[in-house]
């Protein structure tokens, strides 16, 4: 296990210069970098090194080999170490790029590292001033979008340009929006996203932040993450309903064994890969799928990744109603609003009554596919899928 945490962390963590990088999405690096217009004192040199970390803007993998490139050869020389393994792609990637500036003169790459790194700063600049909302995007932000109306709390995952793919932070800022519609004078609370997506399930980048305790550390924290998050729907004491926009994928598929009513637009489909991705199922559905649809059609989609449609899904249990995606919205808000007018304490006590001898069991199921899937983040199998996945080779 050792091997692989340290194949991981190679394989995930960057030096100084860059954050981590989709490696094998570049292409061979060829470096026409000699612009006419050439500055590079040593103190040119030193300004620039100074000005990339100011830069307010991520200027994306493909620069920052580059920047990697020009760096090394303006301070070494040509590449004078030996090629990595292929299975090393990081530093095969920053390997190549250096490679490929061969022999250029230590000046040249000093002067075409200044160049480079005075045209980024302009365009940081300038794309800091046109798109200030760009900005705003980030994780923790408006990711998540909480209104309560109509005696409904509704949590909105909003990360549409990312198919609502769920960060580290949302996953702890849905903890906090349930734990704050668990108290609210709300009588029903929902669960849906925006734009096409219902979601895409755990942000795979979510795997790239490794702590400086490592990739154990790293599977430690998430499986802490995991566990937490799915206690809070297992808990969740009144009627929690999903209003599935739109394809799902993964754990957003997966706890929904732990909603109590689901609506799905005909859109919508059902995925948890989680073979293809070399994990395990979590949210409890080890449990509750084979429960609503019996273990053979639970194994063709935790095991084999089958993909229902919202119609499979609706025929086995999974999701209480399919709608027409061009009435959906409209349908399915008219009838929450007519629930949510019933007496709350009265659903939240039947949903208690339904729900409440299976809590104890749900925990510990909970915190046994936590731990197994812990283990399953560190084998070779999720690394090679997950870096797969970075490097724009595989989509579901
Ligand atoms: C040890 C670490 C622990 C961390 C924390 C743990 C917390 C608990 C974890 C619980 C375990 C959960 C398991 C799962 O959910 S497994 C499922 C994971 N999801 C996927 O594998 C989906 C991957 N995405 C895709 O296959 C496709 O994007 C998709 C089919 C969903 C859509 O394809 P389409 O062609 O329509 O759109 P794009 O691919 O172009 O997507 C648009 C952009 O959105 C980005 N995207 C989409 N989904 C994800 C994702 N899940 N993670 C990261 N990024 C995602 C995609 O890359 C595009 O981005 P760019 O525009 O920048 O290219």
């Amino acid at each position: 296990m050792a091997g692989v945490a340290g194949r991981l962390a190679r394989r995930w963590c960057l030096g100084a210069l860059s954050s981590p990088l989709q490696v094998a999405r570049f292409p061979a690096l060829q470096l026409h970098l000699c612009g006419p217009a050439m500055r590079g004192s040593q103190k040119d040199f030193e300004n620039a090194m100074n000005q990339v970390k100011l830069l307010k803007k991520d200027p994306g993998n493909e620069v920052k080999l580059k920047l990697y490139a020009l760096y090394k050869q303006a301070t070494e020389g040509p590449c004078n170490v030996p090629k990595p393994g292929v299975l090393d792609f990081i530093n095969k990637a920053k390997w190549d790029a250096w490679n490929a500036l061969g022999s250029l003169p230590k000046e040249t790459a000093r002067h075409n590292y200044v160049d480079l790194v005075s045209s980024l700063s302009a365009s940081s600049e300038s794309s800091s001033q046109v798109t200030p909302a760009a900005d705003r995007k980030q994780p923790g932000s408006d990711a998540l979008v909480v209104t309560s109306q109509d005696g409904i709390t509704s949590i909105t995952l909003n990360r549409p340009d990312k198919k609502n793919a769920l960060t580290t932070q949302m996953y702890h800022d849905i903890m906090l929006a349930l734990e704050a519609a668990s108290k609210d004078d709300s009588a029903i609370t929902v669960l849906t996203g925006n734009g096409d997506y219902y979601c895409s399930g755990n942000d795979l980048t979510n795997f790239t932040d490794i702590p400086p305790g490592g990739v154990e550390e790293k599977a430690r924290s998430g499986a802490v993450l995991l566990r937490g998050f799915v206690d809070c729907f297992i808990d969740f004491p009144k009627p929690l309903v999903a209003v599935v926009n739109g394809p799902a994928v993964g754990i957003s598929v997966t706890i929904l064994g732990l909603f109590d009513i689901v609506y799905a637009t005909d859109r919508a489909t059902f995925h948890t890969p989680f073979s293809h991705l070399g994990q395990s199922p979590e949210g409890c559905s080890s449990y509750t799928f084979p429960k609503i649809m019996g273990p053979s059609k639970a194994t063709e989609m935790l095991v084999f990744g089958k993909k229902l449609t919202a119609r499979e899904a609706c025929a086995q249990g999974l999701v209480t109603e399919v709608f027409p995606d061009s009435t959906f919205q409209k349908e399915v808000w008219a009838r929450l609003k007519a629930y949510s007018k019933l007496p709350p304490n009265a659903m939240r006590i039947s949903k208690q009554v339904i729900r409440n001898r299976e809590k104890e069991k749900l925990h510990a199921i909970n915190a046994e596919e936590s731990s197994t899937l812990q283990e399953r983040w560190l084998s070779d199998e999720c690394v090679n899928a997950v870096l797969s996945f970075l490097s724009k080779k595989a989509k579901l």
